[in-house]
């Protein structure tokens, strides 16, 4: 039997019997997606109780280094660094613990950037807990472990949603899934996806330095954990292939053409000192480019054929020139909607709106699956 670990246990809630109830487990609970949506998930809990009757206890929370549970929930802003340091087989015993608990429904919310946390997903869905995960990483795996996965969760009847992983919190995977449900192919999807190159971009033409925006970008948490994979496209092309899969084109890595936004092999740690040297080539790029009334962006676009992420110099009047820094914009023709291609545009990082995100995510989830009983 696990011990509880928790900071603070929440107290018991008798006001609403009938609350249908849904465990929470947040992994990369002290990050900054993860600390945000615990603020969140605090702040709304009572309403989401009263309101929709989704009573939602987180029941552990962990990260690399540390690890709380708790059987009656724990108080989500409680998650902090006094978190008691996490035991080799912690997760493992709580994993088995959530498995013998079949009553009560399961959610693992994934706030990592991590690759050992998406090689768990098969077994989560398979043993009947739901996922929702602003982490990329399984879905834009293999091709055909992006379809196990999906069919994992239909055999099962778990929910598995990853709505932030394009776009962050912009309503995208959910609509193009409905249009493809009503049978609507779509032709292609083309848009500003990164929101930190988006933001980047958009300081460099205002006269800011290179090296100085990326240093702008990761205070503002728009950057990945490591920035590299923001600048090399990594990052990019994750997303680029979660939404050419999800738009129903069969695509793997390899059929994206890529070219890096900036090619440079820089550790994170002495990363902006080291950007310095591309900043003088980025100030001539830009300059370049306002003088014949044009703006660089980086666009992604896919099809049947394939796919593509590259530096652009585009019309500075052109839609994707006048975006706002940050903000993404994703055009999508589908048979119906070709000459007039659907656009949805906003956000296309931040850590507050990433967890918002998210918990619309784990509220859809919870309120589709509790609608079953
Ligand atoms: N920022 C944004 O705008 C958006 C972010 N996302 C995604 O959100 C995710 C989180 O980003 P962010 O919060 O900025 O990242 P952070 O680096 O701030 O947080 C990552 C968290 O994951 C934990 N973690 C890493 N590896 C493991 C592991 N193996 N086991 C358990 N915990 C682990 C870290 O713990 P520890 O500190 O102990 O290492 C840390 O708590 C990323 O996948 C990112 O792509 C998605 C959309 C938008
Ligand atoms: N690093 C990402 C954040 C969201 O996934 C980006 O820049 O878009």
């Amino acid at each position: 039997m696990l011990a509880d670990y928790s900071p603070v246990r929440i107290q018991a809630r008798n006001s609403v019997v009938d609350a249908h109830r849904v465990d929470l487990v947040l992994i990369g609970a002290r990050g900054k997606v993860g600390s945000a949506f615990r603020r969140q998930l605090g702040n709304r809990q009572p309403a989401l109780l009263s309101e929709a009757n989704l009573d939602l206890r987180l029941l552990a929370g962990f990260d690399r280094r540390g690890f709380a549970f708790d059987t009656h929930g724990i108080v989500p802003e409680s998650i902090d660094e006094h978190m008691p340091e996490r035991g080799a087989d912690d997760v493992e015993r709580l994993m088995s613990h959530v498995g013998r608990h079949g009553g009560v429904r399961t959610l693992v919310v994934d706030c990592t950037a991590s690759d050992e946390i998406a090689d768990f997903y098969p077994r989560l869905l398979m043993g009947g807990m739901g996922i929702v995960a602003a982490n990329k990483r399984a879905n834009a795996r293999s091709l055909s472990s992006y379809r196990d996965l999906q069919h994992a969760a239909r055999e099962r009847g778990v929910p598995y949603r990853y709505e932030t992983t394009v776009g962050s919190a912009i309503p995208l995977l959910g609509p193009l899934r409905d249009l493809r449900l009503r049978g609507e192919r779509v032709i292609s999807v083309q848009g500003v996806l990164s929101g930190s190159l988006s933001y980047i971009l958009h300081r460099m033409h205002e006269g800011c330095l290179f090296s100085a925006a990326v240093a702008e970008a990761r205070a503002l948490g728009y950057t990945e954990p490591d920035p590299m994979e923001d600048l090399r496209a990594i990052d990019l092309s994750r997303k680029l292939l979660v939404l050419a899969r999800e738009a129903g084109f069969a695509m793997e890595l390899e059929d994206l053409v890529i070219e890096p936004f900036a090619d440079l092999d820089i550790a994170s740690d002495d990363l902006i000192p080291a950007l310095q040297v591309a900043d003088a080539g980025w100030k001539a790029r830009i300059a370049s480019a306002l003088e014949q009334g044009e703006r660089w962006v980086v666009l992604a676009e896919a099809s049947r054929e394939g796919g593509r992420i590259n530096l652009r110099r585009v019309p500075a009047h052109s839609s994707f020139a006048q975006l706002e820094p940050g903000q993404n914009l994703i055009s999508i023709r589908t048979e119906l909607q070709d000459r007039m291609p659907l656009c949805v545009s906003g956000p296309g990082a931040g850590v507050e709106i990433t967890a918002a995100g998210v918990l619309s995510d784990v509220v859809a989830a919870a309120a589709h699956w509790t609608r079953q009983d």
